[in-house]
């Protein structure tokens, strides 16, 4: 679980540029939660992703995983619970090493040992059953470079080097937007195969409404650094992209003029 309690995060603090990314946001994500979060350009989604993971430290409030305070625990302390999957494919991999080596990378995470001591038959073995899964031969291709790999490709084997080892926490960053829509369509699939099985608690940042609504239980939408509607059960799995719309202006008093969100 997830207990967030007055989080503010303030950039250039003091300065004219200084702006409030996040007001005093409180959040529960509950265990095995699959939460989507919507917001448009600006509006704290990222930053609440930096804050779960420790990237960004809050300037007030405090957060909680299993409730271990953690508000003081730096990202690579979090790194053993919390793994992340980014926009761009590339960024979750490392081009110059093979795919298993990846594997060892992603393993040292969670359990440091040097990267060639890590690399041994049981992983190798691993990995592959891992990759077998993808239906996309990429188990007889573990000794080729990553980069060798398209986006799709390497983005499936981001979520599932992600979800090695003892995550419980799935920080996904628009994970899909880079990717065609089949391709895109194939790793939700995918995500929502993993985080079934593993039963990870789970929390999507998307640029589409749509997408929101279809994956997971639950959705939230931020709006200047606020989390402005919170919906899941029997009203969520009602409502279309108009209907979230609507409960915008009905709670705002505006209309949302970002075309990404409302096209997305
Ligand atoms: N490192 C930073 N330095 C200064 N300002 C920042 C920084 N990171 C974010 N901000 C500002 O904080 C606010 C929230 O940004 P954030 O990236 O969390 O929004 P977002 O909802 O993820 O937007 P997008 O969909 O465009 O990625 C914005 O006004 C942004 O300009």
């Amino acid at each position: 679980m997830i207990l967030a309690e007055k989080i503010r995060v303030t950039f250039n603090k003091g300065t004219p540029l200084e702006t409030v990314a996040l007001r005093d946001v409180d959040l529960t994500v509950e265990s095995g939660q699959f939460l989507t979060v919507i917001g448009s350009n600006g509006a704290g989604k990222s930053t609440a992703l930096n804050v779960i993971a420790g990237t960004i430290r809050p300037d007030a409030g405090s957060i909680a995983f299993d409730d271990v305070d953690v508000t003081s625990w730096p990202t690579h302390r979090r790194a053993r619970l919390v793994s992340r999957v980014f926009q761009d494919p590339k960024t979750g991999t490392c081009e110059d090493l093979t795919i298993l080596e990846n594997f060892a990378l992603a393993q040292s995470r969670t359990r440091p040992r040097g990267l060639r001591s890590a690399i041994d038959k049981a992983l190798r073995e691993r990995a592959a059953e891992r990759l077998r899964v993808l239906k996309l031969g990429l188990e007889d291709r573990l000794d080729d470079k990553i980069g060798l790999l398209s986006g799709g490709q390497r983005q499936a084997v981001s979520l599932l080097m992600a979800t090695s080892g003892d995550t419980r926490l799935l920080l996904l960053d628009e994970h899909t937007a880079a990717l065609d829509p089949k391709t895109a369509d194939f790793v939700m699939t995918l995500t929502c195969d993993i985080v079934a099985a593993l039963g990870l608690t789970t929390v999507m940042v998307t640029h589409s409404m749509a997408q929101a609504l279809q994956y997971g239980d639950r959705t939230i939408m931020f709006h200047r650094g606020q989390i402005v509607f919170d919906v899941a059960g029997a009203t969520r799995a009602a409502m279309g992209v108009a209907d979230l719309l609507a409960l915008f202006r009905h709670d705002q008093g505006e209309e949302l003029s970002d075309d990404a969100l409302l096209l997305g």
